[in-house]
């Protein structure tokens, strides 16, 4: 894999560098609630702008439907990077329209600019090989080199990410260089106990990376939207709570595989339930009750780990040599649903290993609940691109570079 070490040495000056960041970072309303993931990609951006590139960053940001929703807009992430950079930054409000393109040519030697999210375009994320070719053609047709840093879309082999580094010279850049190098570790030579903690809402992505974690890990911890389909699998009723129904058989299977391997499979005991998911904009209290995991009510979601389920995993912790955690606990951004995510990141810090923290929401937990991001062994800011790091997958972001 060629790194941006060597394209900065090749010369940039007056080039147009593509760089694919991941700037899908939490939002309220227009408001950024963590901006780790755009300081993640300064580095790079900060470097190309220094050798004299003409910088166009792109992303996706949430999961618009391949057309323009401004809801999901990138001007608030341009606007921070702007504000980082300590340097004017150019949005342009669209992908590979006329806004682009003018956008582009009225960069000077140095300017970075931001076009609109790529997902506005079907193109993107289309499984339609040709669909997603003639996008990534106008995306080449923006730049002159790929850099690609944006480490948390490197397990999608969307246009921007797989088709559009095969149409140009093309980079790693420091943040995939960085993130690459520690998971590493953690393939490599894996100190034991290893825990591995799952939680967080994307459940059907992250149910296929526990095939792999049976032959890997020691511990797995299932907490956060995650839990349910595992609760019923055990044959409990789980209410309203979010469940992959479809997935059941397949976890009852995973479940039979982890009581052969000697893997301890470890499931909530207690869980948070109310007949309404939280208001994450007013925070209004909720008034949640604990109850057993086996008695969750008919009408009730669960939406945190409980009081003694915190007690156990944490204990389930304290002895780690390595972990690994992705996924909230609970739906943390709210405060009454936050202690079990809390719990488990204390945990993390008070382990006597080599902690990883992976994941966009998951290391915005960390971080708004306060805890000093030293405190980990590495945050990674990709949940499911790490997750299928370490299952031993190629990663089609990964492997367009390597190309
Ligand atoms: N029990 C639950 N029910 C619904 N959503 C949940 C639950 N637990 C956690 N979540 C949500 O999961 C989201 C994060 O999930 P995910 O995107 O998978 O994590 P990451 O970005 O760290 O990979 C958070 O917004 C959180 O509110
Ligand atoms: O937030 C992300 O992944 P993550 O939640 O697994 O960390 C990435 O930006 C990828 O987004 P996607 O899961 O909508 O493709």
């Amino acid at each position: 894999m060629k790194t941006i070490d060597e394209l900065l040495s090749e010369g940039v000056a007056g080039k147009r560098v593509f760089v694919r960041a991941d700037l899908n970072v939490p939002l309220d309303g227009t408001t950024i609630t963590d901006d780790g993931r755009i300081r993640a990609v300064v580095p790079t951006v900060k470097a190309l702008a220094d050798a004299g590139a003409r910088v166009i960053v792109a992303s996706h940001l949430g999961r618009p439907k391949g057309a323009p929703d401004p809801a999901f807009s990138l001007a608030p992430a341009a606007a921070r990077l702007g504000e980082i950079l300590g340097a004017d930054v150019a949005f342009a409000e669209d992908t590979v329209g006329e806004a682009a393109e003018s956008t582009v040519s009225g960069l000077a030697d140095g300017q970075v600019a931001v076009i609109e999210n790529l997902r506005f375009n079907a193109g993107e994320t289309s499984k339609d090989d040709a669909e997603r070719a003639a996008f990534a053609d106008r995306l080449a047709g923006l730049a002159d080199v790929y850099v690609g840093d944006g480490f948390g879309a490197v397990h999608r082999g969307h246009a921007s990410v797989y088709d559009l580094p095969k149409r140009l010279p093309h980079y790693a850049g420091y943040l995939i260089a960085t993130e690459v190098g520690v998971l590493k570790k953690l393939t490599d030579d894996v100190q034991r106990p290893y825990v591995v903690a799952l939680g967080g809402a994307k459940v059907s992505d992250k149910l296929a990376v526990i095939d792999q974690l049976l032959g890997k890990a020691d511990r797995l911890l299932i907490g956060g939207g995650m839990a349910y389909t595992f609760l019923k699998a055990q044959g409990h009723e789980v209410g309203i709570s979010l469940l992959q129904e479809d997935q059941v058989p397949v976890v009852k299977e995973y479940m039979e595989r982890a009581e052969k391997n000697g893997v301890e499979l470890v499931l909530p005991v207690d869980v948070l339930v109310s007949t309404e998911f939280p208001d994450l904009k007013t925070k209004a209290a909720a008034h949640p009750t604990t109850v057993a995991a086996d008695a969750i009510p008919a009408d009730q979601e669960g939406l945190d780990i409980g009081p003694e389920t915190r007690k156990l995993y944490a204990s389930k912790l304290a002895d780690a040599a390595t972990v690994f955690w992705n996924g909230p606990m609970g739906v943390f951004e709210h405060p009454d649903y936050a202690e079990g995510t809390k719990a488990v990141a204390q945990a993390l810090v008070d382990a006597p290993g080599f902690t990883v923290v992976g994941g966009g929401d998951s290391a915005a937990a960390v971080r708004t609940l306060g805890f000093d991001e030293n405190a980990f062994g590495h945050i990674s800011t990709g949940g499911g691109a790490s997750l299928e790091y370490l299952e031993g997958k190629t990663l089609p972001g990964l492997a367009a570079l390597e190309d």
